[in-house]
């Protein structure tokens, strides 16, 4: 039986170029709600249903046009929202996604350069309702994301990219954080994990 009383859960999206370190502190993020009493769903885009994985497979190792990729990483987040996100704020749960809307401003538009007009109206389409409530912006200089890349991984199609790809996916994502000062916060991850856990704990214990 659900509990047709319970309060909206809070959204919680993870953001910055790839090797920023944001998957790092999703579980500590995780585990700390979770001490806290707080139900957690983790999830991720592309992906975090079964079509979205599918589509995550395709996206990360096919070539394809610019805006065909722009579509995709929409249709798989339509599918996030309708199986995932929205069903388990309505729990009141707590939804952690490891990237959303903000990586497809800063991919697809700053990094290939597909036109925001464009990824705007997307973004009407599939939750013209629906932001994150908090949006942590894992911030970090090319070269560190690239030697931390470099040190653990067979690298995807996107980490493949080059530096001016990855300097132009940073930029759009620190125009976005500064168009939206309320939701994003931006987080120097050039500090070592303890001191950005610490940073999050005080956060967390704010919106808690
Ligand atoms: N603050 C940090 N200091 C030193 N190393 C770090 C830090 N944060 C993450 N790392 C290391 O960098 C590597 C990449 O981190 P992580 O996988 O969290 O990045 P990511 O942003 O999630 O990348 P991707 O988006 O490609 O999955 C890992 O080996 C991780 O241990
Ligand atoms: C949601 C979303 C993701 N991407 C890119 C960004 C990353 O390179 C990959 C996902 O890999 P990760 O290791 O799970 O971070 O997909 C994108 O280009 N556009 C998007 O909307």
């Amino acid at each position: 039986m659900t509990d047709s009383t319970a309060s909206r859960g809070k959204f919680i999206s993870f953001e910055g170029i790839d090797g920023a370190g944001k998957s790092t502190h999703i579980a500590f993020v995780g585990a700390t709600l979770a001490a806290k009493g707080k139900r957690v769903v983790s999830s991720r885009e592309p992906g975090g249903t079964a079509v979205g994985e599918k589509l995550r497979d395709m996206l990360l190792h096919d070539k394809m046009h610019l805006e065909t990729e722009a579509l995709l990483m929409f249709a798989s987040r339509r599918e996030h929202i309708a199986q995932v996100i929205a069903p388990a704020l309505e729990r009141g749960d707590w939804v952690i996604s490891d990237r959303f809307t903000d990586a497809s401003f800063a991919y697809q538009g700053g990094g290939r350069g597909l036109d925001r007009a464009k990824m705007e109206a997307l973004e009407q389409w599939v939750h013209p309702h629906l932001q994150p409530d908090l949006t942590l912006l894992f911030d970090v200089p090319l070269d560190v994301a690239r030697a931390r890349l470099d040190a653990t991984r067979t690298l995807d199609k996107f980490e493949q990219e080059k530096a001016d790809f990855f300097a132009a996916c940073r930029t759009e994502y620190l125009r976005r954080a500064a168009q939206f000062p309320d939701r994003i916060v931006v987080i120097d991850s050039t500090q070592s994990i303890a001191d950005i856990q610490a940073m999050l704990s005080g956060i967390f214990e704010k919106l808690l």
